[in-house]
This record gives structure tokens, C-alpha cells and sequence, in this order.
């Protein structure tokens, strides 16, 4: 099974086994969320009531393209679910995100979310998380100052640019990928960047996934479930 395929299998899945009837749904970003997603639309066609809140603007276009209704995140006392994609989660379900720039809102909607579901394609699954860039979102003031501190955990950073401009947030913040080859303490190093001035969140989601989807290399479903509290 390519890649591509894989997403789809995945994100059908999760939404096909998690989404209920009359569910609000935290709706993730990128090219795996995009198939929960459309088999969500595919299901309120099918004339299944569901709303979702979404992680990012064009999560909001496409959910609306799809016909499922949007919810504000403060309008929400908690959400059931959240389906999100990722670029890399390890055996204890730790996970990088943010490659699609979206990883703040992500994480306020994956905490707002009583069970957070990551559909993840076979090359997502990793031992050790860091060979993809951790991206880091920070205020645009002062961010030179932001990045120089965070250079010296020992990581290669590279403010993140878009048709030679520098790269905006939905929040309106900036994004430095931070290449550290290998991640040998995820946990430290979320608290650590989180402790920088400058810096808005990062992209580790530690603790957060407790369900991963994912398909092996026979092409079958494989759904883990995490020991999370
Ligand atoms: O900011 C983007 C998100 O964290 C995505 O969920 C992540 O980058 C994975 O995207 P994709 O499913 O396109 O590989």
C-alpha cells in the first residue's frame, strides 16, 4: 500500500470507529486529517448529526467544504474526541507535530478532548523522535534573541519561510524548526523550550495521544491504545 493510501485507510478508520452521532469533533490539520474529514462529511450526508472544532484555518475551509457545521473552541465545555494527524510518535506515544504550522491550536484542542486519536501512516512510526524538525512557534518580537537561546540546547534552527516570505501562524507568530537529529529526552526538552522567553509552544505532544492508528507492513489496521491517566 503507498502512502497516500495509507492515509486514507487510517483516517477513514478512526472516524469510521470513534465518530458518533451527535458528536463535536476536534478536527486535526494536514494531509491524514483531511480524510477524517471528508469521511466525516460522507457521514453527515449519510445523515449522521456531528460539528467539529477545528485546529487550524484550512481545517475551517475544507470541514466547511465538507458540510460539518464549526463550533468555537470557547463555546465548548469539552470535546468527546479530537482526530489529528502526525510526523512522528514513538512507542510511548509521544509525538512531533506541527508540520503543517498548526501545532498550537492543535494542542488546545487535543487537551480540550477527552480521548486524542493520532492516525498516522506506517513512516510516521519512529523509535527515537527528532530525525523530523521540532517545530517551535515564538512571537515575532525579539525572535533572532528566541532562536539564538533556543540554538544552544544543541539544535540546527531554521526560521520557517513561504513564498520567500517569513512563514505566519494562524496566531500570527513565527515557526523555527529545530533539526536535533535524535530527541533522547522528549519530556526535558518540552519543558525546557517552553521555558523560553519568546517561545509560544512546541511541537513535542507528550502524554497527550491515546489512541494511535496506524497500518503495518502487511497493509493491516493496528489500533493502539496508550496507558495514559
Ligand atoms: O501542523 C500540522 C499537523 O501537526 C499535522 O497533523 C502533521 O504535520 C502531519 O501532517 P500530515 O498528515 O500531512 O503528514
Amino acid at each position: 500500500m503507498d502512502r497516500q493510501a495509507e492515509k486514507a485507510l487510517v483516517g477513514e478508520t478512526a472516524a469510521i470507529q470513534y465518530v458518533k452521532d451527535g458528536m463535536t469533533v476536534g478536527l486535526g490539520t494536514g494531509s491524514t486529517a483531511f480524510y477524517v474529514i471528508k469521511t466525516m462529511g460522507e457521514m453527515i450526508k449519510a445523515g449522521m448529526n456531528l460539528k467539529g472544532v477545528a485546529t487550524s484555518k484550512a481545517t475551517e475551509k475544507l470541514a466547511s467544504e465538507y458540510g460539518i457545521q464549526l463550533v468555537d473552541i470557547n463555546e465548548v465545555e469539552e470535546l468527546d474526541i479530537a482526530i489529528d494527524g502526525a510526523d512522528e510518535i514513538d512507542a510511548n506515544f509521544f509525538a512531533i507535530k506541527g508540520g503543517g504550522g498548526a501545532l498550537l491550536r492543535e494542542k488546545i484542542i487535543a487537551s480540550a478532548a477527552k480521548t486524542f486519536i493520532v492516525v498516522a501512516d506506517g513512516s510516521k512510526k519512529v523509535q527515537t523522535l527528532g530525525h523530523f524538525p521540532l517545530p517551535v512557534e515564538v512571537v515575532p518580537f525579539g525572535y533572532k534573541q528566541t532562536e539564538k537561546a533556543i540554538q544552544k540546547l544543541g539544535c540546527k534552527t531554521e526560521l520557517r519561510m513561504k513564498d520567500e516570505e517569513i512563514y505566519l501562524t494562524d496566531n500570527g507568530n513565527y515557526i523555527i524548526d529545530c533539526s536535533f537529529s535524535s530527541i533522547q529526552n522528549p519530556k526535558q526538552l518540552h519543558q525546557t523550550l517552553n521555558n523560553i522567553v519568546g517561545v509560544v509552544e512546541n511541537g513535542l505532544f507528550i502524554h497527550m495521544v491515546d489512541v494511535l492508528i496506524s497500518v503495518n507492513k502487511q497493509d493491516e489496521i493496528i489500533v493502539d491504545i496508550a496507558k495514559n491517566e
